[in-house]
């Protein structure tokens, strides 16, 4: 087992991962590391910790989804994945789950496919166009539709909407700002189903999930 992540507190978060998990986590971030000094991937900078914190900090949404996703191989969208945030870690340690990553810009989408055969990841699928495009192709076909880092909740809900099943929710991976973003959701659109704080070891910041159900309208006239 590694370390690094023993160290920065990972087993704080519960989830019983395995030897397995553990070292392709570790993996992975050795590959996202040498793929940034090479192509510059991500804006994530300096000291090793930081990219873990990263993972981290993708890897504690799991426990929320776990209690949301309980069908048998749900299947899910990670909106503007850039390095892998968080869709390749939930593949590791959930490998039963589809994920579907979802990224415009063709060296990050190189590096996730280099990471699927790297880790041997057979429940990614890495698509590289534009989220927008992407929906026309496969709508109403997600149990699921998460993001990091992507865009303001309001567009990444309407960009969401298209992906998902009707009984699919949204999982919106946000900090303290969220209650600014909140107000500009429609309520009329969209039902608040949870806002669950989050834990990250050894970070000082505050993390939240929101999870996201659309009301859907009936077509029917009374
Ligand atoms: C700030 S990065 C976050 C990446 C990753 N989710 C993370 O947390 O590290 C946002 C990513 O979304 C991608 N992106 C932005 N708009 C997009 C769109 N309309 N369709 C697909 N990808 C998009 C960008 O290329 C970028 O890689």
């Amino acid at each position: 087992m590694s370390e690094g992540l023993l160290a920065l507190g990972i087993e704080d978060l519960g989830l019983k991962l395995s030897a397995t998990n553990i070292a392709d986590l570790e993996l992975f971030l050795q590959e996202m590391g040498r793929w940034n000094r090479v192509h510059n991937l991500t804006a994530i900078e300096g000291e090793k910790d930081s990219i873990r914190l990263h993972l981290i900090d993708s890897i504690a949404v799991l426990p929320v989804l776990r209690q949301f996703l309980t069908g048998p191989s749900p299947k899910i969208a990670d909106l503007g994945s850039g390095g892998g945030l968080p869709a390749i870690p939930i593949a590791i340690v959930q490998p039963e789950w589809q994920l579907i990553l979802i990224e415009a810009i063709r060296k990050k989408t190189a590096f996730l496919q280099h990471v699927r055969g790297k880790l041997k990841l057979k429940n990614i699928e890495v698509l590289c166009e534009r989220v927008e495009d992407a929906a026309v192709h496969q709508p109403a076909q997600f149990d699921a539709v998460i993001s990091r880092a992507f865009t303001n909740l309001a567009r990444f809900l309407d960009l969401s909407l298209p992906f998902l099943k009707p009984d699919g929710l949204v999982f919106a991976m946000k900090a303290k700002r969220a209650d600014d973003e909140m107000k500009d959701v429609s309520m009329k659109e969209w039902r608040l189903v949870a806002d669950e704080p989050l834990h990250i070891p050894n970070l000082a910041v505050e993390r939240r999930l929101l999870v996201l159900a659309p009301v859907r309208k009936s077509t029917l006239t009374p």
